[in-house]
């Protein structure tokens, strides 16, 4: 799915406009119907009690207009609170005029400010895509007005106060919705970590936006969502054979850090690679032999670190760093890697210690390969490049780093980031709380070494997007499986198989 910005979401609607041979009118009332279908759907009118519908000057406040008509139309108590506007856009305008006279409605003034007693169900109309400034004078008192209430918030398209797709002083008045109902298409203010206090839980409702001009939109950023990935991954051919699916290496584990090779090996082979071969220092032989059977295991000459980097010629990516530490002579190993994976064009992914080992010495990015994979979460990104003032300044930084490194990396958290060489970032849709405990990170390089040993049949970006879906998929069945708080990197490991048969191409004839 594509994120469009505040002038390409503009430019959508007038092109369906043109394309549908409708009015703007008629967009906002279908668009409306939609965000009515959504919350008559989930509140009787019993439940709702009496909504106030809080509606600004703009398109944002037709729709609550719009809202506000079609709830009473169906039996709901509704009441209009309006800013006060010297001029209104055409469309509110004449929602305004068409509001039934007997929904109750006032304008809203510092002095006279809505009673809203606990759990009123209030929509928040002020501002859609259209702010063009931070909030302030009555809409900011409003808006303050409303954090000092118990209110259930609904947010129509953004959370007002909230830019669309760009940071905004730290100061800004936003507001805190329970629920953001936005139309067709996720807006990028959605997926940062900063935001999640105003967005709430986001819902997509359908207007039928033109789907020529949308094909076409040229956009920097992606919402990696079921229909993204659904059929990228080959099927298995019948006459298979190990070697058609790669072969990966993996240089990981330390003394006391033999859990994360594990993970990692585990998750490897879960995701379908053709053959395995772990290096780990000679602490790790008999937990490996016993706990990863199907995996090879090719001891280091020392005990507790990884010391020496094996013969590569046998294979079609490594993957380095989980529990691996930090050690000098590791770190020998990691720059020995870079330089031959290089010179073989061999796939690599590199997190966890390999990364921190890049962040203290910066000098051996640039032996980075085209093409490698990197898996840091935000801190670990910090290490690699600088400590980013705001989440939009962290994307940027994720951009630079990617087009000049020719790497992919892989930003995690809650939407975990791709950045890609040529510069648009995918972000994923997948996953879960539960995920947020030790371990699902070695999981994901497990995941992905055996996505990229199997070059043959995926590019470096399906690898990228295939496996970072399916490892949050995972999480998300093992949540539902355990619970939350319960489910852990083993379990997720466990439900990659069910993960990747939703992925699985379907059957040609
Ligand atoms: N074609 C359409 O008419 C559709 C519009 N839609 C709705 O339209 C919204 C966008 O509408 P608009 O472009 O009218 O924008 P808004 O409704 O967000 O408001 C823009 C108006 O507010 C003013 N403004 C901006 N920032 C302000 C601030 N900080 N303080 C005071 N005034 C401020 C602007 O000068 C402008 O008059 C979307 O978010 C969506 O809710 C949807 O109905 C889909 C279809
Ligand atoms: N709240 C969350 N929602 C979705 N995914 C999450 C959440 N918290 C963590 N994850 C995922 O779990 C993984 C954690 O990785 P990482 O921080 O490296 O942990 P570890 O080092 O313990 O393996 C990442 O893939 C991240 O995207
Ligand atoms: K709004």
């Amino acid at each position: 799915m594509k994120i469009l910005s505040a002038d390409q979401t503009h430019a959508a609607d007038q092109a369906t406009i043109k394309t549908d041979r409708i009015s703007s009118l008629d967009l906002m009332e279908r668009a409306a119907t939609a965000l009515a279908d959504w919350l008559m759907n989930r509140l009787s009118p019993s439940e709702a009690g009496e909504a106030h519908v809080l509606c600004g000057p703009g398109n944002n406040g037709g729709d609550g207009l719009v809202l506000a008509r079609l709830l009473h139309l169906a039996g709901y108590a509704v009441r209009v609170w309006l800013l006060p506007a010297d001029k209104r856009s055409a469309d509110c305008q004449a929602n305004l005029d068409r509001l039934p006279a007997n929904i109750p409605q006032a304008e809203v003034a510092e002095d006279a400010l809505p009673t809203l007693p606990d759990g009123t169900l209030v929509v928040d109309a002020l501002f859609g895509t259209g702010l063009s400034r931070p909030l302030e004078g009555v809409a900011a008192a409003l808006v303050r007005h409303l954090h000092k209430a118990k209110a259930r918030v609904l947010a129509v398209d953004i959370p007002s106060g909230l830019f669309t797709d760009a940071p905004q002083p730290a100061d800004s008045v936003i507001v805190r919705a329970y629920h953001t109902v936005s139309f067709e298409l996720p807006k990028l203010a959605f997926l940062l970590p900063h935001n999640a206090e105003y967005v709430g839980q986001w819902h997509l409702v359908p207007i039928g936006l033109d789907a020529k001009f949308l094909a076409k939109a040229k956009v920097e950023h992606y919402f990696v969502d079921a229909a993204f990935v659904a059929g990228k991954l080959p099927r298995r051919a019948m006459f298979s054979h190990k070697g058609m699916y790669g072969h990966a290496l993996l240089l990981a584990g330390s003394n006391g850090k033999m859990g994360a090779c594990v993970l990692a090996t585990r998750a490897c082979l879960r995701s379908g690679v053709g053959l395995l071969t772990v290096r780990t220092p000679g602490i790790g032989y008999d937990v490996l032999q016993t706990t990863a059977p199907e995996a090879m295991a090719l001891v280091d000459p020392n005990q507790d670190h990884l010391t020496e980097l094996p013969a590569l010629k046998s294979y079609d990516a490594v993957g380095m760093g989980p529990g691996m530490g930090q050690e000098d002579a590791t770190r020998v190993v990691l720059e020995q890697l870079l330089r031959e994976a290089g010179e073989q064009q061999l796939a690599l992914v590199l997190d966890a210690d390999a990364l921190n080992l890049l962040g203290t010495h910066r000098e051996l990015l640039d032996l980075l390969p085209p093409d490698t994979v990197l898996t840091p979460h935000p801190k670990e990104f910090e290490r690699l490049t600088e400590p980013a003032r705001d989440d939009y300044h962290r994307l940027e930084l994720l951009r630079n780093f990617c087009q000049k490194y020719r790497c992919y990396c892989v930003l995690k958290g809650a939407y975990t980031c791709l950045g890609t060489p040529d510069g648009p970032l995918y972000f994923n849709s997948t996953g879960s709380p539960g995920m947020a405990s030790g371990g699902s990170g070695d999981a994901l390089t497990g995941v992905l070494t055996a996505l990229r040993a199997q070059s043959k049949h995926l590019s470096p970006l399906d690898a990228c997007l295939l496996s970072i879906y399916a490892h949050g998929r995972a999480g998300t069945l093992a949540a539902e499986a355990l619970g939350e708080a319960s489910s852990l990197a083993h379990d997720l490991i466990e439900k990659l198989g069910l993960a990747f048969q939703e992925l699985t191409a379907p059957e040609e004839w």
